[in-house]
């Protein structure tokens, strides 16, 4: 990256996941505790220079709303699944209606917005279904592609998302972002 300022603002949330595929622990059901940065450069490389954010990137307290809008909201004390995931899925679905047509509906939902994001489930449980397995990786990457429009609109066009970074543990996180 080219010298030049960035700001970076972290957010935690809870949530639960498994990966299907994993060949050891992490295909049961289980949560972590997430830590999500997002970072954003200017996108002329200079700070703003009137107003309430001048001297800023892009002031904290609007990236933190962004944040939480496209990642808490949805995604904290929730199950964050593939929509490949059929089994699982099968036993969030409503009591009492066509378990094949819901599976139907939200993928029709996570093709057309890229997640599906309901708590009319089985029990009530909050539920955020992507088209992809849950890693640390693809999570960095999906909620890069959710913030990368609210950078650029919460800012008037002055900031730019450089990279979304997704601590699993305290030891391991994923980057995602531009080069
Ligand atoms: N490249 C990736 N590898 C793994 C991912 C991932 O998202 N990307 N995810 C998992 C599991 O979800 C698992 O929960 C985390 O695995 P692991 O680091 O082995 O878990 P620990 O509890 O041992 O973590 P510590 O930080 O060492 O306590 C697996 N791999």
């Amino acid at each position: 990256m080219s010298e030049g300022f960035t700001i970076t603002r972290q957010i935690g949330i809870d949530a639960g996941h498994r990966i299907p595929d994993h060949g050891s622990k992490c295909r049961h059901l289980h949560g972590h505790r997430y830590v999500v940065e997002a970072t954003c450069r200017p996108v002329d490389g200079t700070l703003q220079a009137a107003g309430e954010e001048n001297g800023m990137v892009l002031d904290f307290g609007f990236l933190k709303e962004e944040m939480m809008a496209h990642v808490d909201a949805p995604c904290d004390h929730g199950l964050i699944l593939s929509f490949h995931d059929e089994e699982v899925l099968a036993m969030l679905a409503p009591p009492g209606i066509d378990t094949g047509a819901w599976l139907e509906e939200l993928r029709g939902t996570v093709c057309a917005q890229g997640y599906a994001a309901t708590e009319e489930t089985r029990l009530g449980q909050k539920l955020y279904v992507i088209p992809f397995p849950p890693t640390a990786e693809c999570l960095a990457r999906h909620w890069y592609e959710r913030l990368d429009p609210a950078v650029s609109a919460r800012s008037r066009g002055k900031a730019e998302l450089v990279k979304v970074t997704v601590w699993e543990t305290p030891n391991c996180r994923a980057d995602y972002g531009v080069g």
